[in-house]
């Protein structure tokens, strides 16, 4: 694949993974991208995973003939970019890594070499001449790891990003990518908000015409869309109007009440309803959609006490990720002591912005006609 004249496309597709990052769902597989820079230097930008390591080198031969790259550049150490470096090393032994000085620490950590001979190390702002590319270091540190860097072509206007503006999903299917970049962004850098707006500031000041992430496709059109969406989520503002029903339930009570709630706020018009089983479904999903949507609704059985598990699960997965900015009700169930509701708010704590319904919905066992009535009120207030 041809990005533009000198920089061409040499990474795989991996459709024999089976959970990303050891908990993503990845349905439709996983890009590893690499770059090739061909100029009077010879770029190449990241490696891949191991199990790619011989596509990957033959990727790089099919462009590159006979000649030997002169920089191998790493913009990020997570494995599924770095686990090729070793073989491919033995390939072109003469050629210099160029990587932040603390990517060479944890190469040195997970391979055991960090090719002391063969570094140059570089910072923010340093600037690599390879002809009539110039290439300028943009450091990313905690986007999503703290040795990120970033890569400028100045020549070629195109942005190198590393994780940034990547999603799930390998290169030979097609599909949305506002829905696999949003679960990837929030699955995985959503708790880096701060500094991925520290990062768009500094990309607000380069005229970029391309953005070439390590996973997902090129993207080079309609640039302000996809910088848009960044910075939305990573101010934690909703994306859309709607709301998202998360629950759990053991005999069904607690589900037909979500189900109930759901029906009546399409009745009033809502403009998006999402309903989400917790324990059946795939939580990143909700994840992302109680990102994406501005209220949300949590209904859960009260279980020794406490909330049932897999809610504990999604809720602190959206505490950790600084969830904020949103309207939440709740919906509790118990057959003696139901404490639920009280637990979750108590979750939510320590999290911004977050504003209770005034009816929160109590149901002992079963819906009876003063719960239903509160899950009205509760519909009523979310439409408002
Ligand atoms: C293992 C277990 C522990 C429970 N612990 C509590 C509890 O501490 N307090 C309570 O009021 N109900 C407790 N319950 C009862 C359920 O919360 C209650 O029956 C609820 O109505 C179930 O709703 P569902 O039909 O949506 O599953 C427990 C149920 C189970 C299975």
């Amino acid at each position: 694949m041809t990005i533009t004249e000198d920089i061409k496309y040499v990474g795989v597709n991996d459709h024999d993974i089976d959970l990303f990052e050891g908990q993503h769902q990845v349905e439709n597989g996983m890009a590893y991208n690499s770059y090739v820079i061909t100029d009077d230097k010879i770029a190449i930008f990241d490696t891949v995973d191991a199990h790619f390591s011989e596509e990957w080198l033959a990727n790089i031969k099919n462009v590159l003939d006979d000649a030997k790259p002169d920089y191998l550049i790493i913009q990020h150490m997570e494995p599924d970019h770095s686990a090729s470096i070793g073989i491919f090393m033995e390939n072109y032994p003469d050629t210099t890594i160029v990587a932040s000085a603390k990517a060479f620490t944890i190469m040195k950590q997970f391979f055991g070499c960090d090719y002391a001979e063969h570094q140059l190390v570089v910072k923010e702002k340093d600037t690599l001449e390879l002809g009539k590319h110039t290439l300028t270091f943009v450091a990313a540190p905690m986007v999503h790891w703290p040795e990120v860097i970033m890569t400028y072509d100045s020549y070629a206007k195109v942005f190198f990003s590393a994780d940034a503006f990547g999603k799930f999903g390998a290169l030979d299917v097609e599909e949305d990518w506002a829905c696999e970049a949003r679960r990837y962004y929030f699955g995985i850098v959503g708790k880096y908000g701060a500094q991925v707006q520290a990062l768009l500031k500094k990309a607000a000041g380069l005229d970029i015409q391309t953005i070439c992430p390590l996973h997902g496709p090129v993207l080079n059109e309609n640039l302000d869309f996809y910088l848009n969406l960044y910075q939305t989520w990573s101010a934690y503002e909703p994306e859309d109007k709607g709301v998202l029903i998360a629950y759990t339930s053991v005999y069904g009570n607690t589900k037909k009440a979500a189900e109930l709630l759901a029906q009546m706020l399409v009745d009033k018009g809502c403009e998006k309803v999402a309903i989400t089983d917790l324990a059946r479904d795939d939580i990143a999903e909700a994840v992302e959609d109680a990102f994406r949507y501005d209220r949300l609704v949590l209904a859960t059985t009260t279980y020794n006490g406490d909330v049932f598990p897999f809610m504990r699960e999604f809720i602190e997965s959206l505490t950790e990720r600084n969830y904020q900015k949103r309207t939440i009700g709740l919906i509790e169930n118990g057959s003696w002591a139901a404490t639920a509701a009280k637990v979750m708010r108590q979750l939510f704590e320590k999290s911004k912005e977050i504003t209770f319904t005034e009816t929160t919905v109590k149901i002992m066992s079963a819906l009876n006609e003063e719960s239903t009535t509160q899950l009205e009120n509760l519909a009523e207030e979310l439409c408002k």
